[in-house]
């Protein structure tokens, strides 16, 4: 297996080279797909304007479009929905009008009910500035503008946005994550028998996928062969029927134990080493390859609390660089003052789960790397380098 960084990788190092492995790898391919499919991917193109918003000079109140001067004598009535007129108001005349109603033609202003006197005769009076609550066309969006740029996140607001524009499908990319659950004693459903314990590790990468602007697979199960590894990798990239994943999570697997054949089974493979064990607590044994045939693997460590770890070290900078996009984790860097003493540990950068409020992070306790007790009850990680001395802490979110 070719190495390219040998000894564990400082762990602001190894979230550098997860983003730029994504990077290199290029992003994931673009997909059109329909609107009601594509929340939370990534724009894979800029978003021009089908339509201009809004497409003709309209009311912006309830009351009457005048024309000129008042009092006016209100010649009709339009709802929104109707054409927009052919006939221009002459001074001195008004419709009713209803709000995102067309104005018709000639109209200088509109007079909400609240301002309008009912007088004599079918006229109305008031108070009322030229161009006053009438929407000109184009006004917010022009056709064949750009309203968003290619790289930003499909989120409700955006597809409320799209859809005004007149698009009923987006050109939009999401990595695939392929997952394979490792370990002959871990079962999926139920209370484990002795010795046993639940997949704590499938469950999160659903949500960490998403955060990351990604596609979680359904995870494959495998015991702890190593032929069977290799064998799920392969299959996992691509080779043989059905199209490979842009990247592959592998829980467990990737210590020095007898059943943890992650690394002989990437070497088997002639996969590219491109992080060999990372200098966090918890975490340090997670992995990051490239196979031949393109997707990269992440080891995430089997100790449920390690492998969340590295869910935001390497896993959030790979899947939102190939998704196209800022990585969630780093996206707001932030700092807090630590309410706690915190130990920082002689040689690796320790990652405290944290909860915060203002600027204050406090933090939970019971950090153990086999538990997800402390990060599910945190806002995020403060992060520890050695040497340490606080109390202002770089702090990575965790995804709610
Ligand atoms: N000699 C050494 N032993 C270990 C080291 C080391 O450096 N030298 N590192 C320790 C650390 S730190 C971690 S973390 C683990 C990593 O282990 P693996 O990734 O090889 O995973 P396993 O050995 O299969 O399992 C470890 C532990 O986690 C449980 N597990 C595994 N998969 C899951 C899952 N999907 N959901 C919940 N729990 C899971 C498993 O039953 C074990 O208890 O290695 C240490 N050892
Ligand atoms: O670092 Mo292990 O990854 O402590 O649980």
């Amino acid at each position: 297996m070719a190495r390219r960084e040998g000894a564990s990788a400082a762990w602001d190092r190894a979230r550098v080279a997860a983003r730029e492995l994504g990077e290199r790898a290029g992003p994931s391919a673009a997909r059109r797909v329909p609107l009601a499919e594509a929340l939370g991917a990534t724009l894979a193109a800029d978003l021009p304007a089908l339509v201009g918003i809004p497409d003709c000079d309209t009311s912006a109140m309830d009351g009457y479009a005048v024309c000129g001067p008042g009092p006016w004598r209100v010649t009709g009535r339009v709802l929104a929905g109707a054409a927009p007129a052919d006939e221009a108001l002459t001074p001195g005349t008004a419709v009713e009008i209803a709000t995102g109603a067309p104005v018709p033609p000639g109209s200088t202003s509109v007079l909400p009910y609240e301002h309008a006197r009912e007088e004599d005769g079918g006229t109305v009076s008031g108070e009322t500035e030229p161009d006053r609550h009438v929407r000109r066309a184009g006004e917010d969006t022009r056709p064949g503008d750009v309203a968003l740029k290619q790289g930003a996140p499909v989120t409700p607001a955006v597809l409320g946005l799209a859809a005004s524009l007149g698009h009923d499908a987006l050109s939009v990319r999401r990595p695939s994550l392929a997952v394979l659950v490792t370990g002959d004693e871990v079962v999926h459903t139920g209370i484990p028998g002795p010795g046993r314990v639940r997949d704590a590790i499938g469950p999160m990468l659903p949500g960490l996928a998403d955060w990351a602007g990604a596609r979680a697979e359904p995870p494959a199960r495998l015991g702890d062969v190593r032929e069977g590894l290799a064998e799920a990798l392969r299959s996992a990239a691509g080779a043989g029927a059905g199209a490979g994943a842009d990247a592959v999570a592998v829980c467990g697997a990737s210590s020095k134990g007898p059943a943890d054949h992650l690394r002989s089974a990437l070497e088997d493979l002639g996969a590219e080493t491109v992080v060999d064990g990372v200098a966090c607590r918890p975490g340090h044994p997670q992995l990051l390859a490239r196979l031949p045939e393109g997707p990269a693997v992440v080891g995430l460590p089997g100790n449920p609390g390690a492998a969340l770890v590295a869910g935001v070290t390497l896993l959030a900078p790979l899947l939102s660089a190939l998704a196209g996009r800022p990585d969630p984790a780093a996206a707001a860097p932030d700092r807090a003052e630590l309410s706690a003493p915190v130990r920082p540990h002689p040689r690796d950068t320790r990652l405290v789960a944290v909860r915060l409020t203002g600027s204050a992070a406090e933090p939970v306790g019971h950090d153990r790397p086999g538990s997800l007790r402390s990060p599910a009850a945190a806002d995020g990680y403060a992060v520890i380098p050695p040497g340490w001395s606080g109390p202002l802490a770089e702090i990575v979110r965790l995804p709610r």
